[in-house]
């Protein structure tokens, strides 16, 4: 796999069924090169990458023919079953051309509230992207039920886009961003160019989806354009079937809707992940508290003198020195059981003690935040 390197940044471009069957009642091939070629030039350049595609039920309704079938929602995931497996051979024989290789993942709401889920689902997404393969996400529509999904692909892009910290998302959809009014309703309608605040005016005139195969419409785009610009990610509602729409886009053009991150972006993103109440606390010696407070730098296990609670991979803890203060909230990449057993010890005896390892910090400075001193 061929390395290059000018450029770090992360995208995550969402598809949506529209731009993918160009209005018809199928995947839309052709078009799908077109879109394959511009991403295959951005992952030359070294962007990192990760796809959302929605068209799963669209793919599968084609497949089989356009049966005829109850409204229920065992229909709906009939069709998601089916379509995926087309869905995802589509996406793979058309990287296959650039010799790239993608990763399929399928994500429930339930992958990214629980705190092990969520952080395994982003250690997949960063060893695909550290490996140079671009990962295909899709919601789990087979099996979610309502309870745990997320529902639509733009809000689930959003959530995707800070699992991998990405810095821009990409709604793609099949109208050049977003107007003042629907302009399948209204021709007189007006593109917005630029979202500085999400008010409820924006949501007042995001209407529902134009078509019977999209999920959500201009709202759930304007949803997943407020959580992601909350977390520090700029949101950019623009056309699929524009030419050269999403490496233009990547090299700064103006297109359609950009919403504007709304505040600082490590902050409000820690915000977000450190909402849950701590479910233990890690007691540190005095160099780890110097390595935290003075150097910015993720706790070893060997700087952990005493644990308490019991807590999954994921789960908030404090970090408390031993007078008892407490310095610092964080996410441990490991659960008590194995913290209470590499505790003190030198990571690099981590595999040896729990014949696995997660990496060799027990918190990460990324999943870390300082407490006002
Ligand atoms: N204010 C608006 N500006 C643009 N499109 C709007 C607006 N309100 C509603 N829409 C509708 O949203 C549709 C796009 O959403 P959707 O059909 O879910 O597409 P996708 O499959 O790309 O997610 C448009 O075709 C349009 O009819
Ligand atoms: N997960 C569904 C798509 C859900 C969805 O949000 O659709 P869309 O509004 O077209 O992006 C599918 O693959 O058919």
């Amino acid at each position: 796999m061929e390395q290059k390197q000018n450029s770090q940044k992360t995208i995550v471009v969402k598809f949506g069924t529209s731009t993918l069957t160009q209005g018809t009642p199928k995947l839309n091939r052709a078009h799908m090169i077109e879109i394959v070629r511009q991403l295959a030039q951005l992952h030359q350049e070294g962007y990192r990458l990760v796809i959302v595609t929605s068209g799963a039920m669209a793919a599968g309704r084609h497949y089989l023919n356009h049966p005829k079938l109850p409204p229920t929602i065992a229909s709906k995931q009939l069709l998601a079953a089916v379509g995926q497996s087309q869905l995802i051979q589509t996406w793979e024989q058309l990287f296959a051309i650039y010799d790239i290789h993608i990763g399929q993942l399928l994500l429930t709401r339930a992958d990214i509230e629980d705190r092990e889920r969520f952080l395994n689902a982003r250690d997949t997404l960063h060893a695909l992207l550290d490996n140079r393969i671009i990962p295909v996400v899709n919601e789990n529509d087979a099996v979610a039920t309502a309870e745990i999904k997320v529902g639509d692909n733009d809000n689930l892009s959003a959530l995707v886009a800070i699992l991998v910290q990405a810095e821009q998302l990409y709604l793609l959809t099949d109208q050049q961003g977003l107007f003042d009014s629907d302009p399948r309703k209204n021709p007189q309608a007006k593109l917005i160019p630029a979202v500085n605040e999400i008010t409820d005016h924006i949501r007042s005139i995001a209407g529902g989806s134009g078509t019977t195969l999209g999920t959500g419409g201009m709202s759930t785009k304007i949803t997943a354009a407020d959580i992601a610009t909350r977390s520090g990610i700029e949101t950019i509602i623009a056309p699929g079937n524009r030419e050269n729409v999403i490496a233009d886009l990547a090299h700064g053009e103006a297109i359609g809707t950009k919403f504007t991150v709304q505040t600082d972006k490590l902050e409000s993103r820690k915000q977000w992940l450190f909402a849950a109440p701590s479910a233990g606390i890690l007691t540190i010696d005095q160099g780890a508290e110097n390595a935290i407070l003075e150097q910015h730098k993720s706790l070893l296990p060997a700087g952990i003198v005493n644990i308490e609670g019991r807590f999954s991979r994921g789960e908030v803890v404090k970090i408390r020195t031993q007078q008892g203060k407490d310095i610092a909230l964080g996410m441990p990449r490991y659960n008590s059981d194995a913290l209470y057993l590499i505790q003190g010890k030198k990571s690099q005896n981590i595999e040896k003690i729990l014949g696995y390892e997660y990496g060799s910090v027990a918190i990460h400075r990324d999943d870390m935040i300082v407490l006002n001193k």
